[in-house]
Formats: structure tokens, sequence, C-alpha cells
């Protein structure tokens, strides 16, 4: 049976990242789907703005809805500090399966917990289940529809509090207008837009950061 794009990004990983090494974890992933073949990690220049938002934020707990292979994963928790924990929440068993390895690789075991399933069903079962309080930071990465009524969702399970980050990629493509629509229109956030491109292309794309007001 071959094998799948991510199983052939997850080799590349371990044959030529260096083990306990996130940021070659990272660097390494960018450079097989740059080079060899297009997946959708957030990539390295969305990347960078990933970045300052998340150590603006300096999250002690943060949640991520999309794993896919774990590249933002990785990306985020190599940035945590001592004692943070990043939830990431994936629902295809192949892709979770995969973001584990490369987890496991990459030496933020600790930092990351993978949570199978829909968003829709871990969302409600963030508090009691994984005890969380409130989340610090959050970043929107997976199928685009389910961009509002997650952040409705996290809204209804008091999983907000005043200054909780939210950061959603691919506002411009493939697009997540009703999203847009929300946040920019809610009293309850305050949005900035970061132009950008999509990841290794040459085709516009922005990420969008909505402040919870409380
Ligand atoms: O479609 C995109 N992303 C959807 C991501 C989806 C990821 O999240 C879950 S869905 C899920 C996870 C958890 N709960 C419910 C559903 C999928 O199994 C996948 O791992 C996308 C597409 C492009 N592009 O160029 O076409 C570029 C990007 O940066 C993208 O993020
Ligand atoms: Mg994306």
């Amino acid at each position: 049976m071959n094998q799948s794009k991510e199983q052939r990004i997850l080799n590349f990983v371990l044959q030529n990242a260096v083990r306990g090494d996130p940021c070659s974890v990272v660097d390494t992933i960018d450079k097989y789907c740059s080079q060899k073949e297009w997946a959708m990690n957030v990539g390295d220049e969305k990347g960078k703005i990933l970045d300052k938002t998340v150590q603006e934020a300096n999250p002690s707990v943060a949640l991520e809805l999309g794993t896919y292979c774990g590249y933002s994963a990785v990306r985020i928790s190599r940035l945590l500090k001592a004692g943070a924990r990043l939830l990431t929440v994936e629902f295809n068993p192949e892709f979770a399966a995969i973001a584990k390895q490369m987890i496991e690789f990459a030496g933020v075991q600790d930092k990351v917990k993978l949570l199978e399933g829909p968003s829709e069903e871990i969302i409600p079962q963030l508090k009691k289940k994984y005890e969380v309080d409130t989340l610090d930071f959050v970043f929107l990465d997976h199928w685009k529809d389910r961009y509002t009524p997650d952040t409705i969702l996290l809204q209804e399970c008091n999983l907000l509090r005043k200054g909780s980050v939210l950061l959603a990629d691919n506002i411009i493509f493939p697009g997540a207008p009703d999203f847009l629509n929300y946040v920019r229109k809610s009293p309850h956030f305050q949005c900035t837009n970061y132009p950008s491109h999509l990841e290794y292309m040459q085709v516009e794309d922005a990420m969008e950061k909505a402040v919870f007001l409380g």
C-alpha cells in the first residue's frame, strides 16, 4: 500500500531532522514542503506571525484546532514557558498518528496533549475532562467553516477570559469570510489583520488576531 504524503513528510523529518530539536523539525518540514510536496502547514512566513503572537500572549494554556502533521504544534510548544501546555485537536486518525510521532521526535511531548476527535465534541470537554479553566491562546487552522461555530462554542463553554487571544490562519486563502465577519462585527473582540502569503506559495493570504474583551 503506497505511503501517504503525510507519512512521507514524517519520514523525511525522521531521516533529516535532529531528534529533540523542535526548530530543526519545523525547518525540515518547510524544506520538504517547499521543495518536494506542498502541504497545508502554516509555513515559515505565517509561522513568524504565529511565533510573535504566541510570545506576546505567553500562554499557560493554549489550544490548537487542526493538528494535521503537528508542524504548528511543534512551532507553538517550542515557545511555551516551563509548565505551560498546548492542547491540539485532530479528528483524522491517520493525521493524529503522524502528528504524535512528529511531536515525540521534536521532544515537545511533555508540553503537548493531542486530543483525537472533532472540535465540537472536544471543546465542551475541556473544563471537566482536561482540567482547563480558561484558554490564554487559541490557534484556528482546521476546517474553515468550523472557525465561527467553534469560536461561539468556546464562549458558550466559558473558555475565554478578558484578553484571550484567538489567531486564525487562512483568512484570505482558502478564506474564512463568515469568521472574519463575525469577529469584526462582534463587540466582544478586538481584531487585527496580518497580511501574508499562503504557505510555500506566492498567493496572498492573511491571519486575523481576535482578542476577547469579555
Ligand atoms: O483546508 C485547510 N485546512 C483544513 C485543516 C484541517 C485539519 O484539521 C482537521 S479538521 C478538524 C480538526 C478538528 N476538529 C474538527 C475538524 C483535518 O483533519 C486537518 O488535519 C487549509 C487549506 C489550505 N489550502 O491552501 O488549500 C491552506 C491551509 O493553510 C489550510 O489550513
Ligand atoms: Mg492553514
